[in-house]
């Protein structure tokens, strides 16, 4: 199913954010979302993962098809790593957290507490929780901070598999992941603020 946005406005905090955004994410594709700090890359993300309604605008094939992947994990860290993936595996109704394990390398970490886990271990916890969920398009926030060089590999090894089995991902980075994927400028959505009338100004 395609993601379609269509004349999307956002807001953060009581203050809008993004204005007039549309675009279309057909299966089998990533696209990265660009832009300076503070442009709305995160906000986008959470209004799709449904964490947010939108000021206005249509988002359709949004509908229980978006795995989301933010800053926080939401890693239970008195769980292992192995029973967090069986936690999510539950949740969303998929059965084997193998080839999670696999693809982020983290057999060797499988009975340990995740709350023992270093940041770039917890991330990749958090990553392989992506595959596990079953969803077809990931929306994924900086998804490489605090990886290392061969995790970052592993991650866009995880999202090229991903897209060749017909899954989409929307990835807000700073980085070249060498993922063929087209890129999503956000600066030019920015939205404007009310503009206050000079003499108002002085009142
Ligand atoms: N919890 C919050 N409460 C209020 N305003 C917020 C909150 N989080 C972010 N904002 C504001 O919302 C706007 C958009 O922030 P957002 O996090 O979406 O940007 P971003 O493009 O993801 O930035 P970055 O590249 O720094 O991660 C910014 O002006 C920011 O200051």
């Amino acid at each position: 199913m395609t993601l379609r946005v269509t004349d999307l406005s956002i807001a953060r905090g009581g203050l809008p954010v993004l204005e007039g955004l549309s675009f279309a994410l057909p299966p089998g594709r990533a696209l990265i979302l660009r832009g300076p700090n503070g442009v709305g890359k995160t906000t986008l993300l959470r209004t799709l993962a449904g964490l947010q309604p939108p000021l206005a605008g249509r988002i359709e094939g949004a509908d229980e098809t978006i795995a989301y992947a933010a800053h926080s994990d939401g890693i239970k860290a008195v769980l292992s790593v192995a029973e967090n993936l069986a936690f999510w595996a539950r949740i969303f109704g998929t059965a084997d957290i193998a080839p999670a394990i696999a693809a982020f390398h983290l057999s060797d970490l499988a009975d340990r507490p995740a709350g023992a886990l270093s940041a770039g271990q917890k991330r990749r916890l958090g990553l392989a929780r992506l595959l596990v969920t079953g969803r077809p398009i990931w929306a994924l926030d900086e998804p490489t901070v605090s990886l290392d060089r061969a995790a970052v590999g592993w991650f866009a090894e995880a999202v090229r598999a991903h897209l060749g089995q017909g899954g989409a991902a929307l990835i807000a980075t700073h980085i070249d992941l060498g993922i063929e994927a087209e890129v999503l400028e956000l600066a030019p959505f920015r939205a404007k603020l009310p503009q206050i009338d000079a003499d108002e100004a002085f009142l």
